[in-house]
C-alpha cells in the first residue's frame, strides 16, 4: 500500500515508511548475494549455474574405472608375492635351523627333534633335502649377486630331453634322511605329485666345476638296467646334490642285517643268489664302459632292491668325485688291500670288494669297518681260517641251512668268493668271468632241483 495510507500511524515504520531506528537497508533481492552458497566466481554476472558438460562426466567416469581396476591390479601382485614368499623363505630358514653348512642332520621325529626314541625307520618327512637345496640356491645368489633362475639341475638320458621335474620341484618336496655315508648324507624326497627320488648330498667335493661336471658326466653316461641310474645333478659352490631313482626296497645291507632278532623273513637262497648275479651283471657293465672304469664303492648297502627284490648296483663312481682332502678316517671293510687311496680305486679292487659282498651273501656276516691302523672283521681271512679247518658247514648263514639242495650251490659260490677275494689283484677273475660263474653254478643247480623235485613226483604214492 502507498506510503500515504498511513498517515498519522507515527508508531509505525518499515517498508513504505522507510527503516525502522536500528535497522539497516536491506539487499536488494537478485543480487549475488543473496543466492544461496553465493560468493563463486562462477556464479558472478548474473548468478547462472555452470554444468559440467557429458564429455567431462563420461572422462570422470572411465578415469576413476581405470583407478579402481590399477589399484585391483597393484593388490592382486602384492597378494601374489605374499603368498609366494614364505614357502622359500620357510625352507631357507629352515635350511639355516640345521646349520646348513654341516652334512650331519640326524633322522628327525614326528615333531621335528633329532632322531631321539623315534627310529631311523620311523623318520617322518621334514624339509631337509629342499632346504638343503633352497638354501645352498640362496646362498649362492647371495653371494654371486645374481637370481637363481640359472640354477638348475641337470639332468641325463632321455630325461634330458623332457625333465619331469625340476629344482623348484625338489626345494618343494619333503624330505627324510635316508643314511649317512662316506660321500654325504642320502634322502628320500617325495615331490608334490607323489613321485619319490633319493637326493645325495655330497660332502668334501672341493674339485673345480669343469673337472666336476666332466666327471659327473662320465657316471651319468653309464645308464644300465642293473645299475641305479643317476637321473640328474645340481651343482654350485657351496653344494652339490646327486639325484637318483628312489628303490623302494631299500639296500641288502638291511635286508640281510636288519632285524635279525626280531623273527624278520629271512631271505632266502633263490633271492641271494638271483642279488649275486644281477650285482655282479651289473659291476661288469660298468667295466665294459671303459679299461679304467670302475665302481669305487661296492658293498651291501650300494645293492638296492626294487620292488620285486630284483637288484641294482648304486653309487658307482663317487671316490671320483671327492678331492684331495677326502680322507675317511674308518677303512671299508670292502677295501683290497692293495688301494690306499680310494680315488684310485681299479677293476681288481672292485673285483675284492665284490668277493667280499658274495662271502657276506653267504655267512650272513657283515664286515665290520675299522678304525685307521685297527682292526675290524676281516670277512675273506675269517672265512678262509675256518674253509682251512675243514668245517665248511659252521661258514654258512644259519638262515641258509634250512633250504634243500641247494649246498653244492653254496659251496661253488663260496670257492668263487673266496678267488675274488684273493690278496693278490692278479689272481681275481675279472668281473665280467665272476658274472659267467655265478650265472652257470645258478644254471647247474636249477637243473638238478628240477629233476630232484620231478623224482619226487615220480614217487608212487603210499
Ligand atoms: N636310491 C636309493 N634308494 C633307496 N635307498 C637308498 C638310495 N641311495 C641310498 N640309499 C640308502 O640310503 C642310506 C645311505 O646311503 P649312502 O649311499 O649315503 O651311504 P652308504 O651306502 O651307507 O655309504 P657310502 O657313502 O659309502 O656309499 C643307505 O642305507 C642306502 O642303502
Amino acid at each position: 500500500m502507498p506510503k500515504d495510507s498511513f498517515l498519522g500511524n507515527t508508531g509505525l515504520c518499515g517498508g513504505p515508511l522507510g527503516l525502522c531506528p536500528g535497522e539497516s537497508a536491506p539487499t536488494p533481492a537478485g543480487s549475488p548475494e543473496s543466492q544461496p552458497g553465493a560468493g563463486g566466481a562462477a556464479d558472478v554476472g548474473g548468478g547462472k549455474k555452470k554444468k559440467l558438460s557429458g564429455g567431462a562426466i563420461a572422462g570422470i567416469a572411465i578415469g576413476s574405472v581405470f583407478g579402481v581396476l590399477l589399484l585391483l591390479a597393484l593388490l592382486f601382485f602384492l597378494c601374489r608375492k605374499r603368498s609366494s614368499a614364505p614357502r622359500s623363505a620357510a625352507a631357507v630358514e629352515k635350511g639355516r635351523e640345521l646349520g646348513m653348512g654341516p652334512m650331519d642332520v640326524e633322522p628327525k621325529g614326528q615333531n621335528g627333534s633329532a632322531g631321539g626314541h623315534n627310529s631311523v625307520a620311523a623318520a617322518v618327512a621334514v624339509p631337509t633335502a629342499a632346504a638343503a637345496a633352497a638354501a645352498a640356491t640362496a646362498t649362492a645368489a647371495a653371494k654371486t649377486g645374481g637370481s637363481t633362475g640359472s640354477k638348475k639341475l641337470i639332468f641325463f638320458g632321455p630325461m634330458a630331453v623332457a625333465p619331469p621335474f625340476d629344482l623348484e620341484d625338489l626345494l618343494r618336496a619333503s624330505a627324510e634322511v635316508l643314511g649317512k655315508g662316506a660321500f654325504g648324507t642320502a634322502y628320500k624326497a617325495v615331490m608334490e605329485n607323489g613321485s619319490a627320488v633319493a637326493v645325495k648330498r655330497l660332502k668334501d667335493v672341493d674339485l673345480p666345476e669343469p673337472e666336476f661336471r666332466e666327471r659327473i658326466a662320465a657316471i651319468g653316461a653309464v645308464q644300465h638296467e642293473l645299475v641305479v641310474p643317476l637321473r640328474a645333478y645340481y651343482f654350485s659352490k657351496d653344494e652339490k646334490l646327486l639325484v637318483y631313482d628312489y628303490m623302494s626296497m631299500g639296500s641288502l645291507s638291511a635286508l640281510l642285517h636288519g632285524n635279525r632278532a626280531s623273527g624278520r623273513t629271512p631271505l632266502d637262497w633263490e633271492t641271494r643268489s638271483a642279488v649275486a648275479l644281477a650285482a655282479a651283471r651289473g659291476v661288469a657293465h660298468i667295466h665294459s664302459t671303459g679299461p679304467t672304469a670302475s665302481h669305487g664303492n661296492i658293498k651291501s648297502s650300494n645293492v638296492l632292491l626294487t620292488k620285486n627284490y630284483e637288484a641294482r648296483v648304486s653309487d658307482h663312481g663317487l671316490p671320483t668325485l671327492v678331492g684331495p682332502s677326502f680322507s675317511p678316517t674308518r677303512v671299508s671293510g670292502y677295501r683290497a688291500p692293495e688301494v690306499t687311496d680310494i680315488r684310485r680305486v681299479s677293476q681288481k679292487a672292485d673285483v675284492y670288494s665284490f668277493g667280499v659282498l658274495l662271502l657276506e651273501l653267504l655267512t650272513g656276516k657283515a664286515p665290520t669297518h675299522a678304525v685307521v691302523n685297527e682292526e675290524g672283521l676281516d670277512l675273506p681271512r675269517w672265512v678262509q681260517s675256518v674253509v682251512r679247518e675243514e668245517w665248511t658247514a659252521e661258514v654258512f648263514d644259519q638262515e641258509l641251512l634250512r633250504y634243500q639242495n641247494v649246498e653244492e650251490e653254496m659251496v661253488q659260490l663260496l670257492q668263487l668268493a673266496i678267488d675274488c677275494s684273493a690278496q693278490h689283484p692278479d689272481r681275481r677273475p675279472a668281473m665280467s668271468e665272476v658274472a659267467t660263474r655265478i650265472d652257470e653254478i645258478r644254471r647247474s643247480s636249477l637243473g638238478d632241483r628240477q629233476v630232484a623235485d620231478s623224482a619226487e613226483g615220480d614217487e608212487p604214492s603210499l
